[in-house]
């Protein structure tokens, strides 16, 4: 699957020389683009930002707002890693139908969904009804 393989090919640009954990992402948009991208990591830990998230941002520059699914792997073999707690908040910004495929090293992935890994997730849609 191109996605599937998008993200694994980007994950060979991470910048993560303090962990040393490169992680990839491939978003898929509405209208079939596929944009990409690494964690790139930072000396001052804290600023690092994940591959979910640098993949999103690069996808909202380029002028992207609906999403279909995110690719994600890392170099973990022996199960399917999800993406971190801060970068399912992230997606739900731009709605809660995301596809997830997570994606081992070896191209294997497993289909799940934001709505399974963020249950009961608050969205923007909880401001608009304040
Ligand atoms: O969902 C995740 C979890 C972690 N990382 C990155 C951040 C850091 O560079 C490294 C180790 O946490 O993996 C991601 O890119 N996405």
């Amino acid at each position: 699957m191109e996605l599937v393989s998008r993200c694994l090919r980007a994950r060979d640009m991470a910048y993560c020389p303090y962990s040393r954990f490169p992680v990839g992402a491939a978003v898929l948009t509405a209208d079939g683009a596929i944009i990409t991208g690494c964690n790139v990591e930072n000396a001052s830990y804290g600023l690092t930002v994940c591959a979910e998230r640098t993949a999103l941002q690069r996808a909202v520059v380029e002028g992207h707002r609906r999403f279909i699914a995110i690719a994600v792997t890392c170099d973990i073999k022996d199960s399917f890693v999800g993406p971190c707690g801060a970068c399912r908040q992230v997606l739900m910004e731009f709605g809660s139908d995301w596809t997830i495929y997570l994606t081992k090293p070896d191209g294997s992935y497993k289909e799940t969904s934001l709505r399974e890994l963020l249950p009961h997730a608050f969205g923007p849609e909880h401001l608009a009804k304040n």
